[in-house]
């Protein structure tokens, strides 16, 4: 494949995430890693990164491309597939009804997106025991862990983030976050430069999740302080990684 030259916003992408990669200690030589794959920005961001992070990185790593489609649109995907081909990439990529399932009757006592996301989840922990994957990648950002972090205090009470790396089953299996350190307009910028097909998910409920209204409410917090974002996002991180504010 020919090596093209990175602009700014994509060389962000790929040097925050080898710079996290790095300093967590994220994946080890032979691993595995199944990529989850939404069809949004962050996670097609992901993939590219983490297939130009095989060239650098001075040992081998797998990636295979996962896809669980949620079953309002079973085609909406297709956007994915010449990419995986020109790309050399394996995955799996599955038509389900957690979707429909989240909004029907079957589901009463959680929110749709709750409900949704957990059947996810538990099918992509079954795909990687199926694939024999050590690593499980998620496309969240530096955003979804401010808006994990305040919704997580304000909802529930508890002060807690979103793990970068997590070891699950005994440690049989490690979810890793890898664009944690990145903020969306950079991944939004890189994902237009590299011309990923990012395609949407017509869920009923996409644009009404409490999600969004809390991102909508630090968007409000920040206003007043050209500094409140960056502040936020770095002592975030900073207490994510367990360092302190002389550390960086
Ligand atoms: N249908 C799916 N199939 C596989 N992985 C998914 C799917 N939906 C979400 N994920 C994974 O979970 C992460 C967080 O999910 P979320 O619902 O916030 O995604 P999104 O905002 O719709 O898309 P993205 O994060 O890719 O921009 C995604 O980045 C992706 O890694």
């Amino acid at each position: 494949m020919p090596r093209e030259k990175l602009s700014y916003a994509q060389k962000q992408c790929v040097t925050a995430a080898g710079k996290l990669m790095q300093q967590t200690a994220m994946i080890h030589p032979g691993a595995r890693i199944g990529v989850a794959v939404s069809g949004g920005m962050d996670s097609w961001v992901l993939l590219q990164v983490l297939k130009l992070r095989q060239r650098i990185v001075p040992f081998r790593f797998e990636i295979m491309a996962l896809h669980v489609n949620p079953g309002f649109d079973p085609h909406n995907h297709a956007p994915l597939l010449p990419w995986l081909r020109a790309n050399g990439v394996a995955s799996h990529i599955e038509v389900t009804d957690h979707g429909p399932v989240a909004h029907s009757p079957a589901n009463l006592r959680n929110s749709p997106c709750f409900y949704c996301a957990k059947l996810r989840r538990t099918r992509l922990f079954e795909l990687c025991k199926q694939y024999g994957l050590t690593h499980l990648a998620f496309g969240h950002n530096a955003d979804d862990l401010v808006t994990t972090f305040f919704m997580n205090l304000v909802q529930t009470g508890r002060v807690d983030g979103m793990s970068m790396k997590e070891a699950f089953f005994g440690g049989r299996l490690t979810v890793i976050r890898p664009m944690m350190l990145v903020e969306k307009p950079v991944i939004a910028r890189a994902v237009k430069q590299w011309n990923l097909p990012v395609w949407s998910n017509p869920c009923p409920s996409a644009f009404d999740s409490r999600r969004s209204e809390m991102t909508d409410e630090v968007k409000e917090l920040c206003k007043g302080s050209k500094f409140a974002k960056a502040n936020i996002f770095n002592g975030l991180i900073r207490w994510q990684l367990g360092l302190t504010p002389s550390d960086q």
